[in-house]
């Protein structure tokens, strides 16, 4: 009851602090200038309606803060020319300090060579920005993407709405103090826009509004996903760029590996922040340079933005579904993202491989996750559409690879559905008749030799089987855990290490696993100069701790996610959130027909897959992947490594995105 009530009276108190009014004043429609309207804004929006001296009742109109990305004065003038990109060609060397260069600290000598480049010119026709015609004009522009729905579909997204007010003339009649009041809306609307609880004597003064934090450092990679994205940066992103009054230095990359060079060299704490108009590749060099750097653990908080020029862009989509913007179009969810200005801790996961550590933000696949990315290389031109027909090939000529995956789970481990009597029975029940020879000659071209086994380091070697067919189809021969099966007359077991089979075809489990998980987490303890701690993770050879879980034997895929999106159609771990402290381990075994993985694959847009009884999911805050097939490929974030044993563990909020909680 008490908690009820005051609920109600915080909720009562918050909607109250959102409609208090902030300033009130009276204004002309920009360029119509017709009548007088009166404004009112509060934490909640800008409204405005005709003052009327009949008894004619207006409609108030609203710009809602939350769709506002920034508010600028009036400017006279006529086309509006913005600041591109360094490109390429006029920078020969742009990793070293220039020879006029009087600067004696390299690393900030760095950072002034971009400065002192030229960047390609950018011109926009003056009623995109409205612009005043003389210099006496007073008022301020509003720049909001409000949701409307689209034509002939059921969902909405942003467009783009450009509302000016000019100052009444009657309202202040010195020219000093129209444009004293006129600083003061466009202040008081700029900050609220990025802050609506920010305090009101913060939008007090009269200043003109700068981004106090500096500049944002943009990284362009000409050749990502289409080839697109310095064209969307010139059309799409730099028009927002404006109207939010976030100034930008934009550099062209000249080759692979340019982003991490950069971030390895140059003064970070000159930037705001780092922004990534790419796919994952660039954002994953700019995390790994951060990364190599002897001040990694302060270099580690600039905050990374990133803007889809890819074709996966896998984490811009994970930040738009946390922020609860529509995925389509990317370009401009996103860049309303950044234009908030909002940052947020993001998790790292420290992949550890033979002689190297890689830091990773997005996933590290196997199987045939990984065979689509890498092989759909080729098909980049395609965009997004690359994965389909990736992953319709790999799913015609399936393969499955033996291997041990080892976890350290958050809570207590219990195997999958899959395992439980229910779904094993229906399987056992209708394909149980078939010889071990027989369900191996209908497996999907698996060149696997047995199915997994599953134990923990401790005691638990409960095994399990069962074989059948998917959803209907061709015979999949062997799914799951081998150990247990019915003979051809049902009559008993094929395995030594047995479990029992009852008299309804049920598995019954011969022990039930009792693994006790001590819930140790990485403190996140951050040092200068020295190495990235990580208790979690024996070193590589040598054995995994006792309370972690092993499953070995034949897996069609594996995948560690801590993002949402591994794509804008592909909801991976829907649960998953920016910076939850722990990784989504996904495994299916082999001996899933094609069928059955096709219409795995079809559920990933909406994260159905995570239902299936194929999928087996598991949080987890360290894992070991032992690759016994060493043919395929591991995907770091999208980037390729030679299959090898490696192990991860997850950094909780490591890393700074540019976000909207
Ligand atoms: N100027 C350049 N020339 C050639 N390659 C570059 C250049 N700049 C960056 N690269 C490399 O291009 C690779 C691919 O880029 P990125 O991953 O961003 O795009 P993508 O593969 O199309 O997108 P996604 O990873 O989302 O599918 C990166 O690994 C990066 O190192």
């Amino acid at each position: 009851m008490t908690l009820a009530w005051s609920h109600d009276f915080l909720g009562f108190k918050m909607a109250a602090l959102m409609d208090q009014v902030l300033l009130e004043g009276e204004f002309m429609l920009f360029p119509k200038k017709k009548g007088i309207y009166k404004l009112t804004l509060t934490r909640r929006g800008l409204y405005y309606s005709p003052v009327s001296n009949s008894n004619t009742v207006y409609e108030e109109k609203c710009i809602l803060i939350s769709d506002i990305v920034g508010c600028r004065c009036l400017e006279k003038g006529g086309n509006v020319t913005l600041q591109g990109a360094i490109l390429p060609s006029s920078i020969s060397s742009p990793s070293l300090p220039t020879s006029n260069s009087t600067d004696s600290n390299p690393k900030t000598k760095d950072a002034k060579v971009y400065l002192q480049k030229e960047p390609e010119l950018l011109t926009f026709p003056s009623n995109y920005f409205l612009r005043a015609p003389d210099s006496d004009t007073y008022g301020f522009v509003v720049y909001a993407y409000p949701f409307k729905k689209k034509l002939f579909s059921s969902k909405t997204s942003r467009s783009r709405l450009v509302v000016a007010f000019e100052m009444a003339h009657s309202s202040v009649d010195l020219l000093e103090e129209k444009k004293k009041e006129t600083l003061k809306w466009q202040k008081a609307i700029s900050l609220l826009a990025r802050d609506p609880h920010i305090a009101k004597e913060a939008l007090d003064t009269s200043s003109s509004v700068q981004t106090p934090q500096g500049k944002l450092l943009v990284l362009i990679n000409p050749h990502s996903g289409p080839g697109k994205a310095y064209t969307i940066f010139k059309s799409e992103i730099v028009p927002m760029l404006y109207e939010a009054n976030i100034p930008y230095t934009a550099v062209i990359t000249d080759h692979a590996g340019h982003a991490s060079e950069l971030m390895k060299e140059i003064c970070l704490s000159d930037w705001y922040g780092v922004v990534i108009v790419s796919g994952d590749g660039l954002i994953f060099e700019t995390i790994n340079g951060i990364m190599q750097r002897d001040d990694w653990a302060s270099s580690i908080n600039v905050p990374i933005g990133c803007l889809p020029g890819g074709s996966g862009n896998a984490l811009c989509c994970s930040i738009n579904y946390a922020a609860g913007e529509p995925l389509d179009p990317m370009v401009l969810h996103s860049t309303f993202i950044l234009a908030k200005h909002h940052v947020v801790p993001m998790d790292l996961v420290i992949v550890q491989i033979p002689n190297r550590s890689i830091f990773s933000f997005l996933s590290v696949t196997w199987g045939i996750m990984a065979d689509i990315d890498y092989e759909s290389e080729r098909y980049r031109n395609l965009g997004e559409a690359r994965f389909t027909l990736g992953a319709i090939k790999r799913i015609v000529s399936l393969r499955t690879y033996r291997g041990r995956i080892s976890f350290l789970p958050v809570a207590e481990y219990t195997p999958n559905e899959m395992m439980k009597p229910k779904k094993v029975l229906t399987k056992v029940r209708r394909f149980s008749l078939r010889s071990r020879s027989n369900s191996k000659n209908t497996l999907d071209n698996g060149d696997s030799e047995s199915s997994p086994r599953l134990t923990t380091k401790r005691s638990f070697n409960t095994e399990i089987s069962e074989n059948g067919l998917a959803d209907g189809n061709q015979p999949c021969g062997e799914v799951g855990l081998v150990g247990t099966r019915k003979t051809e007359d049902g009559s008993g077991d094929m395995t030594p290490n047995a479990q029992r089979v009852d008299s309804d075809n049920m598995i019954i489990l011969s022990e039930t696993q009792e693994l006790r998980v001590e819930k140790e987490t990485y403190s996140g303890k951050k040092s200068d100069f020295s190495p990235v701690p990580t208790p979690l993770l024996p070193p590589l050879n040598q054995d995994v701790p006792d309370n972690w879980v092993q499953l070995e034997g034949g897996f069609v895929l594996i995948a560690a996610v801590y993002q949402t999106h591994l794509g804008s159609d592909m909801l991976a771990a829907p649960e998953a959130h920016l910076c939850d402290g722990h990784i989504n381990l996904m495994m299916v075994r082999e001996g899933i027909s094609r069928n059955a993985l096709l219409n795995l694959f079809l559920s990933f847009g909406q994260g159905g897959h995570v239902h299936s009884p194929y999928v087996e999911s598991v949080k987890v805050l360290a894992f070991r992947l032992e690759p016994e097939t060493k043919t395929g490929n591991i995907m770091i974030d999208g980037e390729r490594f030679e299959p090898c044993s490696l192990q991860a563990q997850i950094l909780p909020g490591l890393a700074r995105v540019m976000a909207i909680k």
